[in-house]
Parts: structure tokens; sequence; C-alpha cells
């Protein structure tokens, strides 16, 4: 991909990309991608290990992106050394090797073509800097984020709920604000009398995520399966026409009555991520006004557009009601793609703006 300004994640793609062939391939096949997040010790890699046999025992593809702060991936030796890996070590996900993860994750696709990426972020991660850098892959990658699984240490919890305040407290909390998944973990650690307490302040922060009690990680995953499901069954009909996608992780094509209830389920999320692979091209003021009119909930919004008055394509970013077009000549198979990030956004009701936006596109 051959951009007029410098753009790190395209232009190491660039260098990096193998064959053209391979590339396309890789663009074909969409890839949930799961956020394994969580404070340090609190289980991250316990549940990985679950849900990788798990994702086996189905006949399903695994792969792993690791991040540790650290030089040395002591999690990763955890791991099936058959399942396709890759490590981010020497630094956090979430500040110096943000952009690292976007390539990752498209060289990790391209390369092994799995069902799902799990990524194993470092306890420390700032949840929402992560989600913006996965986020990135979308637009390079048939890469969605499809949730966020956040691993809560019963006992740490409760210790730091007393104190109530202090920047652990606050990282533990918005860990838990975006997650799709919520395992409060090591519940063996405390009583009963204890577990409604932080059930209650869980539910709390995050009305809409599923809240599981867990001891070592052992949880149900129906949505996930479902949603990795629903892909292979997409992909066997190949159907590539670009569904959206919330980082709560269910929707893809289905029913109108589905349809209505993950729409209704999302609309009451809190941070959450939509990705929607567009269609065609759309007149650029249009496109510009439609980034204007985004619902205030929506902070980030970023992707490649084709614009039919300019017969060019652009990378398009959008942060705080600032937007930024860049042209781009991509030289390899990209697919236009919109991400949006916010907070308490109804995605049907962008659903619809995208429709009639595309409406005329072919
Ligand atoms: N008692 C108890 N111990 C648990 C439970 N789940 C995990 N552990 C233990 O907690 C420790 C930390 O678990 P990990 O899965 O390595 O945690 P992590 O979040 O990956 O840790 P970092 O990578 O350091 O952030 C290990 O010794 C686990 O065996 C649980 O439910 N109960």
């Amino acid at each position: 991909m051959e951009l007029e300004a410098g753009n790190v994640i395209g232009a190491e793609f660039e260098l990096s990309a193998g064959n053209e062939n391979e590339i396309a391939q890789a663009n074909e096949k969409t890839v949930a991608v799961y956020l394994l997040t969580g404070f340090l010790g609190s289980g991250k890699t316990t549940l990985l290990r679950r849900l990788i046999a798990a994702t086996q025992e189905r006949g399903l593809e695994p792969a792993v992106l690791m991040n540790e702060v650290g030089d040395v991936n002591l999690d990763g030796m955890a791991v099936d050394a058959e399942v396709p890996m890759a490590e981010l070590l020497g630094g956090c996900i979430c500040c110096t090797i943000k952009s690292d993860v976007a390539l990752e994750l498209v060289q990790l696709i391209k390369r092994y073509h799995p069902d799902v990426v799990f990524i194993e972020s470092t306890g420390v991660a700032q949840p929402l800097e992560i989600l913006d850098a996965v986020s990135e892959a979308s637009l390079y990658a048939r890469a969605e984020l499809s949730g966020v699984a956040t691993v809560v240490d019963a006992r740490h919890l409760l210790d730091r709920l007393r104190i109530g305040t202090g920047k652990t407290f606050k990282l533990m909390r918005d860990q838990i604000r975006v997650s799709s998944f919520i395992l409060l973990n090591k519940a063996d650690l405390v009583g009963p009398a204890e577990l409604a307490e932080l059930n209650e302040w869980l539910r709390e922060w995050n009305p809409a995520a599923s809240i599981q009690q867990t001891v070592r990680c052992e949880a149900k995953w129906s949505a996930l399966w479902n949603k990795l499901q629903q892909n292979s069954a997409a992909q066997a009909a190949k159907h590539h026409a670009g569904p959206s996608v919330s980082s709560t992780g269910q929707a893809v094509s289905k029913s109108a009555d589905e349809e209505a209830h993950v729409h209704h389920h999302h609309d009451h999320d809190h941070v959450h991520v939509m990705t929607r692979y567009l269609p065609g091209a759309v007149n650029s003021e249009r496109f510009e006004q439609f980034l204007r009119d985004l619902p205030s909930g929506v902070y980030r919004a970023k992707g490649i557009v084709t614009f039919t008055d300019t017969a060019s394509r652009f990378l398009f970013q959008y942060a705080y009601r600032e937007s930024d077009f860049m042209r781009i000549t991509p030289q390899k198979t990209v697919h236009d793609v919109a991400v949006f990030i916010g907070e308490d956004f109804s995605e049907a009701e962008l659903e619809s703006k995208l429709n009639v936006l595309f409406a005329d596109a072919v």
C-alpha cells in the first residue's frame, strides 16, 4: 500500500507483505478477534489455554497474539507450541507498541488463516487504546473485533473497592467497562456475600456484559461459539457482502428477529466497536457530512473509503469530531471498511445511516 503521507502500519504492511494471492485469500475470510484483558495475575493465561483447547475441540483453528511488558514471553510457554503465535514483547500493547498490534494481527491472519485470534494483553494495558489498535487491523485484513473478555480477580477487586480510589482501581474498572464477557474469577477465594457484592458492582459498571463467576476461568462461551459458527457458515456460503460486527460479538448475517435482539442488546452497551465493510463508492461530500453527523457517543472512527467524485481511495480518521483524509493508492487487495468506537451509541441507527449513504452504491 502506498500512501502519500506517512502511515506507520500501512508502510510496514507494504514492506512485509507476501504475494498478492495470499493477501487476497486472507482478506476473504472474516477472522473473529477476541481481546482477553484483566489485571495482572487475574487469570488471563488460564483463560487463554481453556479457549484454545475448546476452539480446537470444535475443529477450529485458533491463533494467539501475546503482549508482555518484559522481554521474555513466559505466558507463551504455557500455550500449546502448535498454536500459531505472535509475540509483542518489551512494551505495553497500548503505548509503546500500539502500531505493531495491527501489523502482527494482519500477518498472523495472512500466514495461518485462523478462524479466531485471541489477544492476551498485559495486565496493565488501557483497554480503549487496545480497542483502537485492534480495530486498525480491520483496515488491512478481514479481521473483526468480536468481543472483549475481562478476567477479574475477585479478592483483588474487593480489596481495591475497600480502598475505592487509585490507578489500579480505575484501570480495573475501565477493563470491566469495555467488556462483553466478564469472568468474576477466583470465586473459590471469597465468600458468597462478597461474590454478591462484587456482582452488584460489576453490573453497575457494565449492565450489558455477561457476568460469570468462575474458578480457573471455567465458563460458558455460547456467544463466542455461535459467532464462530456463523463465520464458518457465512464463509461456506461464499457470502462476502460485509456484515457489521460489534465488540459484543454476535452480529453477522441473521434473521430479522435475531437482528432486533442483537441490536437491542448492543444499544445498551457501554464502550463498543462496530466494524462495517462498505459495499461500494460514495460521494465525498456526503461522506464528510455523515462523519459530521455521527452520534456524539462515537468518539473514534477510521477506515478506507472510495469516493465516486475523486475516483480515489482514502484512509479516513475521525476523532472527537475532527476528521482527516489521506489519499492512498493500494497496490494490493484492501477493502473499504469503517470502524466506529464509542460509548452508548445506537448501532441500529448508525447502520441505517450507512444504508442510506450507500443505497446507490454497487
Ligand atoms: N485460587 C485460584 N487461583 C487461580 C484461579 N485462576 C487462576 N489462578 C491462578 O492465578 C495465577 C495467575 O494466573 P494466570 O492465568 O497466569 O494470570 P494472568 O492474568 O495471565 O497473569 P499475568 O500474565 O501476570 O497478568 C496462577 O497461579 C493461576 O493458577 C482461580 O480461579 N482460583
